[in-house]
């Protein structure tokens, strides 16, 4: 049977919460997708929260450092990935080499000269914790702007999980996104590129007046995330001004739920809620910010029970219950 992750409605259950499931095999089939090579497809309706795929890298590698906006140098990884290719087997390295990979121009023109791992590597690779990974079977799924599933290392199991992050009906095919999804269309088709494909995902392919909406939220959201970050302490303003400035950014941080809904970006929901919740927890609305923490709470539950930030959201959770419960004592006093 497969293993949903169960979702609590209204009042968190404090029972200890540990879904840890092989994930069954047989919930998608790999097969070719119009346009986009092969990709992998639901045999069945999968609920909010089911793990899809659960795989141990075929190779891991250190990568170099990291540069925001373009990437992985791949000169600095090429002889790692070839001296870790070369201790595997012959059926895995038949798998590794069966992956789909896109050659740039320059490469295509001196195929004699170029490593075939790194097109391969590059194409297919997932962080990995702070590692890059290979899972030659998550591999086969395709990009969506919007996508479907998440996916996180587990370091615990050491593999990498991909599970539904909406509703998925049965024959659907499961997406996932290979680029970090808080820019616009435009920027998102550069950094698509070195994917060799044109994305055409709904996202993409709206009209022009919605895609400017689409990228207008997508541009907000990132800079609500970037306001209000270095705002997340619990502790309440005392002075007026302080008072008035945490007033706004409770309602930014509503804003910022609402715009993350909206453009469906399911990858961000625990984050805005997580942001949300401590955002009003700073104005004592203890009632939305035990909304709030729950729903951040589920979000991260969803992904790994033992995370941190899993932990974080079930105290605030708990903790924000109880003002919640000690202003309505307080009312009830004051009434009585
Ligand atoms: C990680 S692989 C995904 C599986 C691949 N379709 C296959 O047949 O093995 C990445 C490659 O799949 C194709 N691809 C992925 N998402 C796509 C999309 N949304 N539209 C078109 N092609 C896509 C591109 O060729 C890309 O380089």
């Amino acid at each position: 049977s497969a293993c949903n992750v169960p979702i609590p409605h209204g009042i968190p259950s404090w029972q200890s919460q540990n879904f840890s499931c092989a994930g069954p095999a047989d919930i998608y089939v790999v097969r070719q997708s119009p346009g986009k090579g092969l990709g992998v497809f639901t045999t069945r309706t999968l609920e909010v929260g089911t793990f899809v795929m659960q795989e141990p890298p075929i190779i891991l590698i250190h990568p170099p450092e990291f540069r925001d906006g373009v990437g992985y140098p791949l000169s600095g990884i090429g002889q790692q990935v070839r001296n870790a290719f070369n201790a595997l087997s012959e059926a895995e390295q038949a798998e590794v080499l069966g992956l789909t990979a896109y050659y740039t121009a320059s490469e295509k023109k001196a195929l004699d000269d170029v490593d075939e791992l790194l097109p391969i590597f590059r194409s297919n690779a997932y962080n990995s914790g702070n590692q890059i990974g290979l899972y030659p079977k998550i591999a086969r799924i395709n990009h969506d702007c919007r996508p479907n599933t998440s996916y996180f290392w587990s370091a615990r199991l050491g593999k990498l999980v991909v599970y539904a992050s909406r509703r998925i009906s049965e024959g659907e095919e499961l997406s996932t996104s290979y680029i970090p999804l808080l820019h616009t269309h435009e920027d998102r088709r550069k950094r698509l590129r070195q994917y060799g494909f044109e994305c055409s995902c709904n996202a993409c392919a709206l009209g022009e007046e919605e895609r400017k909406m689409s990228d207008q939220r997508r541009t907000d959201i990132r800079q609500a995330f970037f306001d209000l970050n270095p705002h997340l302490t619990l502790s309440v303003p005392q002075s007026k001004a302080g008072k008035q400035r945490a007033q706004d950014r409770a309602i930014a941080s509503t804003h910022l739920v609402q715009i993350v809904q909206e453009e469906e970006l399911m990858d961000h929901y625990a984050q805005a809620f997580r942001v949300a919740a401590i955002c009003h927890a700073r104005v004592e609305d203890w009632q939305s910010a035990t909304q709030y923490a729950h729903e951040s709470y589920q979000r991260y539950l969803m992904a790994d029970a033992q995370s941190e930030e899993t932990m974080e959201m079930q105290v605030l959770t708990g903790q924000f219950i109880e003002n919640w419960n000690e202003d309505l004592r307080a009312k009830s006093m004051r009434k009585s």
